[in-house]
């Protein structure tokens, strides 16, 4: 039901004037990329692509921001309320707050050094959120590839998907506290995780001191940290993924994931052209559309 020219005729500069102001906000915040790839994310897997992520707390909601995956972490609600401003400027009430998660994505993407595609648009927004789907659909740090595997599985996207998406992790950051437990007595075994890098595991171990500050952060791909490469794919052969789950993909015996990370590792063109491709089948996740839902005046509330 979505399609690339949904607006044309209702606000054609929507690309345009988007691109404006995550351009400005790239030059104050270099992770906003990442900030905001990962707000259509865990946008996509809560009830599909319907901008319930964006909501504040009020009455009758309560926010998928408190949730556990999001709390303390998922950020860039600032930009999103920008760009939600410019645009009703120009076209008031027609551009949709889930709409500008999936095109900002894409600009942001490709202003990394990423691949281009073209954004399938006419999603509405959501009246509610879903605080406890968040906690039970999005994809844990310290969860096993079968697990994440079937949250994948549950919104129709499989292991390309998974594997492919997960290159996201090429830019941005993450907080000593998802990734810590790799560091000092994995699994109560005394040891570090054996499939962490002993060199990586020692400056990661700087970062974070056995008992320190949880809230530290370092970057997904220590290797190019703001580019969007297939340099994560490499880092997963060189046993450098800096989440469990990351790792997983490639140190699980016998996963059909260890060959597709291969793949992405040989080939930057071949993981772009897969990104793109699952960007948009992810994009596609339960969108509203026609008379469902509404297109917000501010992303933070229901109209
Ligand atoms: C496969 C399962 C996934 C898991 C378990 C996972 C988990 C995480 C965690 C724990 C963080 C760090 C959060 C923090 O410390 O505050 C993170 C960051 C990030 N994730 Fe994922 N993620 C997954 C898949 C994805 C996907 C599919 C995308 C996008 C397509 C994505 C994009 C990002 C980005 C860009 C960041 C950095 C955000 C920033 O710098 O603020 N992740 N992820
Ligand atoms: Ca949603
Ligand atoms: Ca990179």
């Amino acid at each position: 039901q979505l399609n690339p020219t949904f607006y044309d005729t209702t606000c054609a500069n929507v690309s345009s004037i988007v691109r404006g102001v995550v351009q400005q906000a790239a030059q104050n915040d270099e992770r906003i990329g990442a900030k905001l790839i990962r707000l259509h994310f865990h946008d996509c897997f809560v009830d599909g692509c319907d901008g319930s992520i964006l909501l504040d707390d009020a009455d009758g909601i309560a926010s998928e921001k408190n949730a556990a995956p999001n709390a303390g972490s998922a950020a860039g609600f600032d930009v999103v309320d920008d760009i939600k401003t410019a645009l009703e400027n120009v076209c008031p009430g027609v551009v949709s707050c889930a709409d500008i998660l999936a095109i900002s994505s894409q600009i942001l993407v490709s202003m990394a050094g990423g691949p281009t595609w073209e954004v399938q648009l006419g999603r509405r927004d959501s009246k509610s959120a879903n605080q406890a789907g968040a906690n039970t659909s999005i994809p844990s740090p310290f969860e096993s590839l079968s697990k994440i595997t079937a949250k994948f599985t549950a919104v129709g996207l499989d292991s390309t998907d998974l594997v492919a998406l997960s290159g996201a992790h090429t830019f941005g950051r993450a907080q000593c506290r998802v990734f810590s437990h790799r560091l000092y007595n994995f699994s109560s075994t005394g040891n570090p995780d054996p499939s962490l890098d002993t060199t990586y595991l020692g400056t990661l171990r700087q970062t974070c001191p056995d008992g320190g500050n949880g809230n530290a952060i370092t970057n997904l791909d220590p290797s190019t940290p703001n580019g969007f490469d297939n340099n994560y794919f490499t880092n997963l052969q060189n046993n450098q993924g800096l989440l469990q789950t990351d790792q997983e993909l490639f140190s699980t015996t016998g996963a059909d994931t260890v060959d597709i990370v291969n793949r992405f590792a040989n080939s930057q063109s071949e993981f772009f052209d897969n990104f793109a491709k699952s960007m948009i089948k992810m994009g596609n996740i339960s969108p509203l559309t026609g008379n469902n839902g509404e297109i917000r005046l501010d992303c933070k509330r229901v109209n």
